[in-house]
Protein backbone atom coordinates (compact mmCIF):
# COMPACT_ATOMS: atom_id res chain seq x y z
CA UNK A 1 0.00 0.00 0.00
CA UNK A 2 1.34 3.27 -0.83
CA UNK A 3 1.09 6.25 1.72
CA UNK A 4 1.11 10.44 1.30
CA UNK A 5 1.49 12.84 4.01
CA UNK A 6 -0.24 15.85 4.75
CA UNK A 7 1.80 18.53 6.76
CA UNK A 8 -0.47 21.37 8.37
CA UNK A 9 1.47 23.96 9.84
CA UNK A 10 -0.86 25.80 12.53
CA UNK A 11 -0.92 28.82 14.71
CA UNK A 12 -0.44 26.11 17.79
CA UNK A 13 1.51 23.25 16.07
CA UNK A 14 2.33 21.44 13.03
CA UNK A 15 0.56 18.37 13.06
CA UNK A 16 1.85 15.78 10.04
CA UNK A 17 -0.60 12.73 9.03
CA UNK A 18 0.37 9.36 7.35
CA UNK A 19 -2.68 8.45 5.01
CA UNK A 20 -2.81 6.06 2.87
CA UNK A 21 -3.80 5.31 -0.44
CA UNK A 22 -7.41 3.88 0.92
CA UNK A 23 -7.41 7.02 3.18
CA UNK A 24 -7.01 5.53 6.09
CA UNK A 25 -4.59 7.95 9.21
CA UNK A 26 -2.39 5.68 9.98
CA UNK A 27 -0.75 8.14 12.16
CA UNK A 28 -0.77 11.72 13.27
CA UNK A 29 2.40 13.70 15.01
CA UNK A 30 2.01 17.18 16.42
CA UNK A 31 4.22 19.54 17.76
CA UNK A 32 4.06 22.37 19.27
CA UNK A 33 5.54 26.12 19.47
CA UNK A 34 5.04 29.31 20.88
CA UNK A 35 3.09 32.82 19.90
CA UNK A 36 5.39 35.53 20.36
CA UNK A 37 3.50 38.28 21.84
CA UNK A 38 5.53 41.68 22.88
CA UNK A 39 2.87 43.61 23.32
CA UNK A 40 -1.14 43.88 22.76
CA UNK A 41 -1.78 42.91 19.42
CA UNK A 42 1.43 41.70 18.42
CA UNK A 43 1.49 37.93 17.11
CA UNK A 44 4.76 36.49 15.64
CA UNK A 45 6.84 33.07 14.74
CA UNK A 46 10.13 32.71 14.77
CA UNK A 47 9.68 29.87 11.15
CA UNK A 48 13.30 28.35 12.33
CA UNK A 49 10.95 26.62 14.61
CA UNK A 50 7.85 25.39 12.21
CA UNK A 51 11.04 23.79 10.49
CA UNK A 52 12.94 22.13 13.60
CA UNK A 53 9.78 21.06 14.47
CA UNK A 54 8.58 19.51 11.13
CA UNK A 55 11.58 18.21 10.35
CA UNK A 56 11.44 16.24 14.56
CA UNK A 57 8.36 15.09 13.20
CA UNK A 58 8.38 13.39 10.20
CA UNK A 59 12.22 11.78 12.10
CA UNK A 60 9.91 10.16 14.25
CA UNK A 61 7.02 9.12 12.10
CA UNK A 62 10.19 7.56 10.03
CA UNK A 63 11.32 5.73 13.35
CA UNK A 64 7.86 4.65 14.29
CA UNK A 65 7.01 3.20 10.94
CA UNK A 66 9.58 2.44 9.02
CA UNK A 67 8.18 0.07 6.38
CA UNK A 68 5.47 2.49 5.49
CA UNK A 69 7.91 5.39 5.17
CA UNK A 70 9.47 3.34 2.41
CA UNK A 71 6.12 3.38 0.65
CA UNK A 72 5.80 6.88 0.68
CA UNK A 73 4.96 8.92 -2.54
CA UNK A 74 3.81 12.32 -1.83
CA UNK A 75 4.09 15.33 0.55
CA UNK A 76 1.48 18.59 0.45
CA UNK A 77 1.33 21.47 2.96
CA UNK A 78 -1.46 23.12 4.51
CA UNK A 79 -0.30 26.55 6.48
CA UNK A 80 -2.25 29.17 8.55
CA UNK A 81 -2.75 31.95 6.22
CA UNK A 82 -1.12 35.54 5.70
CA UNK A 83 1.83 35.54 8.24
CA UNK A 84 4.81 37.81 6.38
CA UNK A 85 8.00 35.75 6.30
CA UNK A 86 10.55 37.82 4.70
CA UNK A 87 13.70 36.29 3.09
CA UNK A 88 16.62 38.41 1.85
CA UNK A 89 19.01 37.92 -1.17
CA UNK A 90 20.84 34.52 0.09
CA UNK A 91 17.34 33.48 0.94
CA UNK A 92 17.84 34.17 4.91
CA UNK A 93 14.87 35.21 7.31
CA UNK A 94 14.98 38.75 8.12
CA UNK A 95 12.94 38.63 11.29
CA UNK A 96 10.74 37.11 12.75
CA UNK A 97 7.04 36.01 10.74
CA UNK A 98 4.25 38.69 11.59
CA UNK A 99 0.88 36.40 11.90
CA UNK A 100 -2.59 36.56 10.46
CA UNK A 101 -3.60 37.46 14.10
CA UNK A 102 -1.42 40.39 14.64
CA UNK A 103 -3.37 43.67 14.25
CA UNK A 104 -0.26 46.05 14.59
CA UNK A 105 -1.50 47.65 11.37
CA UNK A 106 -4.03 50.02 11.52
CA UNK A 107 -2.38 52.60 10.47
CA UNK A 108 -1.00 51.07 7.06
CA UNK A 109 -4.54 49.75 6.05
CA UNK A 110 -5.86 53.11 6.42
CA UNK A 111 -2.84 54.45 3.95
CA UNK A 112 -3.17 51.75 1.78
CA UNK A 113 -7.20 52.65 1.76
CA UNK A 114 -6.68 56.16 1.22
CA UNK A 115 -4.28 55.35 -2.28
CA UNK A 116 -5.91 52.65 -4.04
CA UNK A 117 -9.35 52.97 -2.73
CA UNK A 118 -11.85 50.69 -1.39
CA UNK A 119 -13.98 50.20 -4.47
CA UNK A 120 -10.31 49.26 -6.25
CA UNK A 121 -9.35 47.08 -3.60
CA UNK A 122 -12.16 44.75 -3.46
CA UNK A 123 -12.72 44.73 -7.34
CA UNK A 124 -8.89 43.20 -7.21
CA UNK A 125 -8.85 41.76 -4.49
CA UNK A 126 -12.53 40.66 -3.56
CA UNK A 127 -11.64 41.53 0.11
CA UNK A 128 -11.45 44.94 2.02
CA UNK A 129 -8.04 45.24 4.09
CA UNK A 130 -7.48 44.40 7.06
CA UNK A 131 -4.62 44.32 9.57
CA UNK A 132 -4.22 40.34 9.48
CA UNK A 133 -3.50 40.72 5.59
CA UNK A 134 0.12 40.31 4.60
CA UNK A 135 0.46 43.49 2.28
CA UNK A 136 -0.20 45.94 5.83
CA UNK A 137 2.85 43.58 7.47
CA UNK A 138 4.89 44.27 4.73
CA UNK A 139 4.26 48.47 4.84
CA UNK A 140 4.63 48.21 8.11
CA UNK A 141 8.36 46.49 8.31
CA UNK A 142 9.08 49.62 5.44
CA UNK A 143 7.75 52.17 7.98
CA UNK A 144 9.16 50.75 11.53
CA UNK A 145 11.87 48.53 10.13
CA UNK A 146 13.58 50.36 7.06
CA UNK A 147 17.33 48.39 7.57
CA UNK A 148 14.98 45.31 7.49
CA UNK A 149 12.80 45.98 4.64
CA UNK A 150 16.12 47.10 2.64
CA UNK A 151 17.93 43.56 2.19
CA UNK A 152 14.42 42.05 1.42
CA UNK A 153 14.02 40.14 -1.74
CA UNK A 154 11.44 37.63 -1.18
CA UNK A 155 8.37 37.61 0.60
CA UNK A 156 6.77 34.68 1.58
CA UNK A 157 3.79 32.87 3.18
CA UNK A 158 3.89 30.83 6.27
CA UNK A 159 3.27 26.83 4.50
CA UNK A 160 5.57 28.32 1.69
CA UNK A 161 8.77 29.22 4.06
CA UNK A 162 8.29 25.58 5.34
CA UNK A 163 8.11 23.95 1.69
CA UNK A 164 10.94 26.25 0.74
CA UNK A 165 12.93 24.84 3.84
CA UNK A 166 12.43 21.05 2.54
CA UNK A 167 12.36 21.56 -1.15
CA UNK A 168 15.07 24.59 -1.86
CA UNK A 169 12.08 25.67 -4.16
CA UNK A 170 10.28 29.27 -4.00
CA UNK A 171 6.74 29.39 -4.97
CA UNK A 172 3.30 30.78 -3.42
CA UNK A 173 -0.16 29.38 -4.97
CA UNK A 174 -3.37 30.74 -5.21
CA UNK A 175 -5.50 30.34 -2.08
CA UNK A 176 -2.80 31.52 0.08
CA UNK A 177 -1.60 34.43 -2.42
CA UNK A 178 -5.74 35.75 -1.99
CA UNK A 179 -4.65 36.60 1.35
CA UNK A 180 -2.38 38.88 0.55
CA UNK A 181 -3.68 41.89 -0.56
CA UNK A 182 -1.56 41.92 -3.57
CA UNK A 183 -3.56 39.15 -5.71
CA UNK A 184 -5.93 39.82 -9.19
CA UNK A 185 -8.26 37.06 -7.91
CA UNK A 186 -9.89 36.99 -11.27
CA UNK A 187 -6.76 37.60 -13.37
CA UNK A 188 -4.73 35.19 -11.43
CA UNK A 189 -1.62 37.45 -10.97
CA UNK A 190 -0.54 39.62 -8.68
CA UNK A 191 -1.57 42.89 -9.01
CA UNK A 192 0.77 45.05 -10.72
CA UNK A 193 -1.50 48.28 -9.81
CA UNK A 194 -1.42 47.89 -6.48
CA UNK A 195 2.09 46.90 -6.15
CA UNK A 196 3.27 49.94 -8.40
CA UNK A 197 0.52 52.55 -6.61
CA UNK A 198 2.55 51.51 -3.52
CA UNK A 199 6.11 51.72 -4.38
CA UNK A 200 6.34 48.15 -4.19
CA UNK A 201 9.21 45.99 -6.49
CA UNK A 202 7.17 42.81 -7.86
CA UNK A 203 10.08 41.13 -7.99
CA UNK A 204 9.11 40.57 -3.93
CA UNK A 205 6.27 38.51 -4.98
CA UNK A 206 7.27 34.78 -5.42
CA UNK A 207 6.05 32.95 -9.01
CA UNK A 208 2.59 31.47 -8.45
CA UNK A 209 1.32 27.55 -9.06
CA UNK A 210 -1.92 25.92 -8.47
CA UNK A 211 -2.09 23.64 -4.97
CA UNK A 212 -1.58 20.29 -6.52
CA UNK A 213 1.17 21.08 -8.47
CA UNK A 214 4.36 18.95 -8.02
CA UNK A 215 6.95 21.38 -7.00
CA UNK A 216 10.24 19.45 -6.39
CA UNK A 217 11.42 16.48 -3.78
CA UNK A 218 13.07 17.08 -0.52
CA UNK A 219 16.30 18.09 -0.12
CA UNK A 220 19.30 15.61 0.32
CA UNK A 221 19.64 17.47 3.58
CA UNK A 222 15.99 16.84 5.00
CA UNK A 223 15.85 13.08 3.36
CA UNK A 224 19.06 12.62 5.53
CA UNK A 225 17.96 14.30 8.60
CA UNK A 226 14.25 12.63 8.54
CA UNK A 227 14.95 9.44 7.09
CA UNK A 228 12.45 9.77 4.42
CA UNK A 229 13.75 9.12 0.34
CA UNK A 230 14.80 12.38 -1.61
CA UNK A 231 12.39 11.08 -4.24
CA UNK A 232 8.75 11.82 -2.57
CA UNK A 233 6.82 13.89 -4.64
CA UNK A 234 6.25 17.47 -2.89
CA UNK A 235 3.03 19.06 -4.07
CA UNK A 236 2.58 22.78 -3.36
CA UNK A 237 -0.24 23.16 -0.81
CA UNK A 238 -2.77 25.37 0.24
CA UNK A 239 -3.75 27.64 2.65
CA UNK A 240 -5.08 25.78 5.62
CA UNK A 241 -8.61 26.92 5.19
CA UNK A 242 -8.54 25.85 1.72
CA UNK A 243 -7.08 22.37 2.48
CA UNK A 244 -9.59 22.25 5.72
CA UNK A 245 -12.20 22.73 2.61
CA UNK A 246 -11.36 19.51 0.92
CA UNK A 247 -10.38 17.76 3.72
CA UNK A 248 -13.62 18.07 5.27
CA UNK A 249 -15.41 17.32 1.66
CA UNK A 250 -16.73 20.93 1.04
CA UNK A 251 -16.46 20.71 -2.70
CA UNK A 252 -19.89 21.81 -4.18
CA UNK A 253 -22.10 24.77 -3.55
CA UNK A 254 -24.05 23.21 -0.90
CA UNK A 255 -21.55 22.79 1.44
CA UNK A 256 -20.40 24.63 4.45
CA UNK A 257 -17.79 24.01 7.23
CA UNK A 258 -17.04 25.25 10.57
CA UNK A 259 -13.21 25.27 11.78
CA UNK A 260 -12.56 25.92 15.74
CA UNK A 261 -8.15 25.58 15.56
CA UNK A 262 -6.53 28.83 16.65
CA UNK A 263 -8.86 30.69 14.81
CA UNK A 264 -12.65 30.08 13.98
CA UNK A 265 -14.10 29.90 10.65
CA UNK A 266 -17.41 29.48 8.43
CA UNK A 267 -16.52 28.48 5.07
CA UNK A 268 -18.93 27.95 2.24
CA UNK A 269 -18.01 26.87 -1.41
CA UNK A 270 -18.08 29.44 -3.95
CA UNK A 271 -17.92 28.24 -7.89
CA UNK A 272 -18.17 31.49 -9.28
CA UNK A 273 -15.32 34.01 -9.61
CA UNK A 274 -17.05 37.01 -10.93
CA UNK A 275 -19.69 36.63 -7.51
CA UNK A 276 -20.28 40.00 -5.16
CA UNK A 277 -17.90 40.05 -3.04
CA UNK A 278 -19.32 42.74 -0.83
CA UNK A 279 -16.37 42.56 1.89
CA UNK A 280 -18.78 41.77 4.63
CA UNK A 281 -16.88 37.91 4.66
CA UNK A 282 -13.31 37.05 3.29
CA UNK A 283 -13.37 35.79 -0.80
CA UNK A 284 -10.47 33.53 -1.85
CA UNK A 285 -9.41 30.79 -3.93
CA UNK A 286 -10.04 27.04 -2.94
CA UNK A 287 -7.50 24.49 -3.01
CA UNK A 288 -9.88 22.71 -5.95
CA UNK A 289 -8.69 24.13 -9.28
CA UNK A 290 -11.19 26.83 -10.59
CA UNK A 291 -12.97 27.08 -7.12
CA UNK A 292 -13.45 29.80 -4.48
CA UNK A 293 -14.91 30.24 -1.03
CA UNK A 294 -16.21 32.69 0.90
CA UNK A 295 -15.54 32.89 4.46
CA UNK A 296 -15.69 34.60 7.89
CA UNK A 297 -13.28 34.52 10.79
CA UNK A 298 -13.41 34.82 14.59
CA UNK A 299 -9.65 36.00 15.46
CA UNK A 300 -9.60 34.03 18.81
CA UNK A 301 -11.69 31.20 19.07
CA UNK A 302 -9.84 27.83 20.51
CA UNK A 303 -6.95 30.43 21.34
CA UNK A 304 -9.85 31.97 23.65
CA UNK A 305 -10.01 28.66 25.27
CA UNK A 306 -6.36 27.67 25.45
CA UNK A 307 -5.70 31.44 26.87
CA UNK A 308 -8.18 30.69 29.67
CA UNK A 309 -6.76 27.84 30.40
CA UNK A 310 -2.99 28.57 30.45
CA UNK A 311 -4.44 31.93 32.77
CA UNK A 312 -6.76 30.09 35.02
CA UNK A 313 -6.48 26.20 35.00
CA UNK A 314 -2.84 25.69 34.52
CA UNK A 315 -2.97 22.51 35.91
CA UNK A 316 -6.34 20.60 33.63
CA UNK A 317 -6.53 19.56 30.77
CA UNK A 318 -9.12 21.09 28.14
CA UNK A 319 -10.83 17.70 27.60
CA UNK A 320 -11.88 17.97 31.92
CA UNK A 321 -12.24 21.77 31.28
CA UNK A 322 -14.66 21.00 28.50
CA UNK A 323 -16.46 18.17 30.68
CA UNK A 324 -16.95 20.14 33.47
CA UNK A 325 -18.38 22.84 31.65
CA UNK A 326 -20.58 20.66 29.97
CA UNK A 327 -22.88 20.24 33.35
CA UNK A 328 -23.75 23.62 33.74
CA UNK A 329 -26.63 25.22 32.24
CA UNK A 330 -26.69 26.74 28.55
CA UNK A 331 -26.37 30.63 29.46
CA UNK A 332 -23.85 29.59 31.83
CA UNK A 333 -26.68 31.07 34.50
CA UNK A 334 -26.53 34.57 32.65
CA UNK A 335 -22.50 35.03 32.08
CA UNK A 336 -21.70 36.33 28.50
CA UNK A 337 -17.83 35.83 26.92
CA UNK A 338 -17.26 38.03 24.02
CA UNK A 339 -13.90 36.45 22.30
CA UNK A 340 -12.03 39.22 21.13
CA UNK A 341 -8.93 38.76 23.03
CA UNK A 342 -6.94 40.27 20.15
CA UNK A 343 -9.33 42.04 18.17
CA UNK A 344 -12.06 40.46 15.72
CA UNK A 345 -12.41 40.33 12.01
CA UNK A 346 -16.02 38.88 11.04
CA UNK A 347 -18.85 40.87 11.25
CA UNK A 348 -16.87 43.88 13.51
CA UNK A 349 -13.31 44.21 11.36
CA UNK A 350 -12.01 46.22 14.27
CA UNK A 351 -8.45 45.99 15.49
CA UNK A 352 -8.91 47.76 18.91
CA UNK A 353 -11.91 45.54 20.02
CA UNK A 354 -10.80 43.57 23.45
CA UNK A 355 -12.71 40.45 24.94
CA UNK A 356 -15.33 40.52 28.02
CA UNK A 357 -17.10 38.79 30.56
CA UNK A 358 -20.48 40.36 31.07
CA UNK A 359 -22.46 39.45 34.03
CA UNK A 360 -20.09 38.00 36.58
CA UNK A 361 -21.52 36.80 40.04
CA UNK A 362 -19.95 35.40 43.05
CA UNK A 363 -22.33 32.17 42.39
CA UNK A 364 -20.18 31.61 39.29
CA UNK A 365 -17.79 28.61 39.40
CA UNK A 366 -14.74 27.70 36.97
CA UNK A 367 -17.32 25.42 35.17
CA UNK A 368 -19.35 28.63 34.22
CA UNK A 369 -16.58 30.62 32.68
CA UNK A 370 -15.53 27.81 30.77
CA UNK A 371 -18.60 27.16 29.72
CA UNK A 372 -19.36 31.27 28.94
CA UNK A 373 -16.20 31.05 26.46
CA UNK A 374 -17.37 27.72 24.71
CA UNK A 375 -20.63 29.50 24.13
CA UNK A 376 -18.91 33.01 23.57
CA UNK A 377 -16.70 31.51 21.28
CA UNK A 378 -19.86 29.63 19.26
CA UNK A 379 -22.09 32.40 19.36
CA UNK A 380 -18.86 34.54 17.50
CA UNK A 381 -19.32 31.98 14.67
CA UNK A 382 -23.08 31.91 14.51
CA UNK A 383 -22.28 35.94 13.40
CA UNK A 384 -20.72 34.32 10.02
CA UNK A 385 -23.33 31.86 10.17
CA UNK A 386 -25.98 34.37 9.75
CA UNK A 387 -24.11 36.40 7.43
CA UNK A 388 -24.52 33.39 5.17
CA UNK A 389 -27.95 32.67 5.94
CA UNK A 390 -28.44 36.72 5.31
CA UNK A 391 -27.08 36.21 1.69
CA UNK A 392 -29.38 33.31 0.94
CA UNK A 393 -27.14 30.00 1.82
CA UNK A 394 -28.82 27.49 3.32
CA UNK A 395 -27.21 26.38 6.25
CA UNK A 396 -28.73 23.18 7.63
CA UNK A 397 -26.06 20.59 7.67
CA UNK A 398 -21.89 21.82 8.61
CA UNK A 399 -19.04 19.78 8.65
CA UNK A 400 -16.98 20.85 12.05
CA UNK A 401 -13.27 20.60 11.98
CA UNK A 402 -10.26 21.58 13.98
CA UNK A 403 -9.10 20.93 17.83
CA UNK A 404 -12.82 22.19 19.11
CA UNK A 405 -14.24 18.92 16.93
CA UNK A 406 -12.36 16.71 19.30
CA UNK A 407 -15.19 17.29 22.46
CA UNK A 408 -18.70 15.96 21.93
CA UNK A 409 -19.99 18.74 24.38
CA UNK A 410 -18.53 21.29 21.53
CA UNK A 411 -20.15 19.60 18.77
CA UNK A 412 -23.19 19.76 20.55
CA UNK A 413 -23.02 22.73 21.52
CA UNK A 414 -22.36 23.99 17.48
CA UNK A 415 -25.64 22.41 17.19
CA UNK A 416 -27.73 24.15 19.71
CA UNK A 417 -26.41 27.19 18.91
CA UNK A 418 -26.28 27.36 15.01
CA UNK A 419 -29.58 25.02 14.52
CA UNK A 420 -28.24 22.84 12.27
CA UNK A 421 -26.90 19.35 12.14
CA UNK A 422 -23.20 19.18 12.73
CA UNK A 423 -21.06 16.12 10.60
CA UNK A 424 -18.05 15.12 12.53
CA UNK A 425 -15.71 12.94 10.20
CA UNK A 426 -13.50 10.43 11.26
CA UNK A 427 -10.11 12.71 11.64
CA UNK A 428 -11.25 16.49 12.91
CA UNK A 429 -7.55 17.25 11.44
CA UNK A 430 -9.21 19.07 8.03
CA UNK A 431 -6.44 20.68 6.57
CA UNK A 432 -3.77 18.11 7.20
CA UNK A 433 -6.14 15.31 5.51
CA UNK A 434 -6.56 18.29 2.75
CA UNK A 435 -2.75 18.55 2.19
CA UNK A 436 -2.92 14.38 2.03
CA UNK A 437 -5.73 14.57 -0.32
CA UNK A 438 -3.75 16.85 -2.98
CA UNK A 439 -0.87 15.11 -2.65
CA UNK A 440 -2.36 11.97 -3.13
CA UNK A 441 -4.27 13.87 -6.61
CA UNK A 442 -1.20 15.53 -7.43
CA UNK A 443 0.29 11.97 -7.78
CA UNK A 444 -2.60 11.04 -9.96
CA UNK A 445 -4.12 8.44 -7.49
CA UNK A 446 -7.35 10.10 -7.94
CA UNK A 447 -9.24 11.67 -11.63
CA UNK A 448 -10.55 14.78 -9.17
CA UNK A 449 -10.62 15.80 -5.47
CA UNK A 450 -14.50 14.20 -5.37
CA UNK A 451 -12.87 10.72 -6.27
CA UNK A 452 -10.48 11.50 -3.45
CA UNK A 453 -13.03 12.69 -0.93
CA UNK A 454 -15.53 9.40 -1.60
CA UNK A 455 -12.55 7.37 -0.82
CA UNK A 456 -10.63 9.35 1.83
CA UNK A 457 -13.88 11.14 4.05
CA UNK A 458 -16.15 9.04 6.37
CA UNK A 459 -18.49 10.70 8.76
CA UNK A 460 -18.07 9.54 12.08
CA UNK A 461 -21.15 11.33 13.80
CA UNK A 462 -23.96 13.19 13.65
CA UNK A 463 -25.47 16.07 16.30
CA UNK A 464 -28.86 17.11 15.90
CA UNK A 465 -30.21 20.48 17.86
CA UNK A 466 -32.39 19.82 20.97
CA UNK A 467 -34.56 22.15 19.99
CA UNK A 468 -35.04 23.60 23.57
CA UNK A 469 -31.71 24.37 23.68
CA UNK A 470 -32.10 26.53 20.38
CA UNK A 471 -34.45 28.40 21.67
CA UNK A 472 -32.80 29.09 24.92
CA UNK A 473 -29.88 30.11 22.83
CA UNK A 474 -31.45 32.09 20.18
CA UNK A 475 -32.68 34.19 23.28
CA UNK A 476 -29.33 34.71 24.56
CA UNK A 477 -27.73 35.26 21.23
CA UNK A 478 -29.73 38.28 21.14
CA UNK A 479 -27.86 39.67 24.10
CA UNK A 480 -24.85 38.62 22.82
CA UNK A 481 -25.23 40.69 20.04
CA UNK A 482 -25.33 43.56 21.72
CA UNK A 483 -22.37 43.02 23.46
CA UNK A 484 -19.94 44.36 20.66
CA UNK A 485 -21.76 48.19 20.03
CA UNK A 486 -21.62 48.07 23.92
CA UNK A 487 -18.03 47.64 24.61
CA UNK A 488 -16.78 49.27 21.21
CA UNK A 489 -16.36 52.52 22.78
CA UNK A 490 -14.77 51.41 25.87
CA UNK A 491 -12.19 49.32 24.20
CA UNK A 492 -11.09 52.36 22.33
CA UNK A 493 -10.68 54.04 25.13
CA UNK A 494 -8.84 51.91 27.21
CA UNK A 495 -6.32 51.45 23.93
CA UNK A 496 -3.64 53.72 25.08
CA UNK A 497 -3.39 51.54 28.47
CA UNK A 498 -2.35 48.59 26.35
N1 LIG B 1 -9.90 18.09 23.71
C1 LIG B 1 -10.26 19.23 23.11
N2 LIG B 1 -11.56 19.54 22.93
C2 LIG B 1 -11.93 20.68 22.32
N3 LIG B 1 -11.08 21.61 21.89
C3 LIG B 1 -9.78 21.38 22.05
C4 LIG B 1 -9.29 20.18 22.66
N4 LIG B 1 -7.93 20.24 22.66
C5 LIG B 1 -7.60 21.42 22.07
N5 LIG B 1 -8.71 22.11 21.70
C6 LIG B 1 -8.78 23.42 21.03
O1 LIG B 1 -8.20 23.26 19.75
C7 LIG B 1 -7.39 24.40 19.46
C8 LIG B 1 -6.27 24.00 18.52
O2 LIG B 1 -6.85 23.45 17.37
P1 LIG B 1 -5.98 23.17 16.08
O3 LIG B 1 -6.96 22.84 15.00
O4 LIG B 1 -4.92 22.19 16.39
O5 LIG B 1 -5.34 24.63 15.87
P2 LIG B 1 -4.24 25.25 14.90
O6 LIG B 1 -4.46 24.61 13.54
O7 LIG B 1 -4.52 26.69 14.92
O8 LIG B 1 -2.87 24.93 15.45
C9 LIG B 1 -6.89 24.91 20.79
O9 LIG B 1 -6.71 26.31 20.76
C10 LIG B 1 -7.98 24.47 21.77
O10 LIG B 1 -8.83 25.53 22.11
O1 LIG C 1 -6.39 34.19 9.30
C1 LIG C 1 -7.02 33.17 9.11
C2 LIG C 1 -7.95 33.03 7.99
O2 LIG C 1 -8.13 34.22 7.26
C3 LIG C 1 -6.80 32.01 10.06
O3 LIG C 1 -7.81 31.04 9.90
C4 LIG C 1 -5.43 31.44 9.89
O4 LIG C 1 -5.36 30.78 8.63
C5 LIG C 1 -5.01 30.55 11.05
O5 LIG C 1 -5.64 29.33 11.11
P1 LIG C 1 -5.60 28.31 12.35
O6 LIG C 1 -4.22 28.22 12.86
O7 LIG C 1 -6.59 28.78 13.35
O8 LIG C 1 -6.07 27.02 11.69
Amino acid sequence: MSYVIGIDLGTSAVKILLVSKAGTVTHTISKAYPLIQHQSGFSEQEPSEWVTQTINALAELVQTFPEESKLIEGISFSGQMHGLVLLDEHRQVLRPAILWNDTRTTAQCKRIQEIIGKEELLSITKNPILEGFTLPKLLWVRDHEPDVFRKAATFLLPKDYLRYALTGTLQCEYSDAGGTSLLDIEKQTWSQHILSKLELDPTLCPPLVTSHEVVGCLTASVAKSTGLSDSIKVMAGGADNACGAIGAGILTPKDTLVSIGTSGVVLAYEQDKQAEANGKVHFFHHAKPEAFYKMGVTLSAGYSLSWFKDTFATEEDIGTLIEEAGLRPAGAKGLLFSPYLSGERTPHADAAIRASFIGMSSTHTRADFTRAVLEGITFSLKDSVELFREEGIAIDRIVSIGGGARSEVWLQMQADIFNCTIVKLTSEQGPGMGAAMLAAYGLNWFDSLEDCAAEFLQEQEVYNPDPVQVQQYDSIYKIYRSVYQHTKEMNQALSVYR
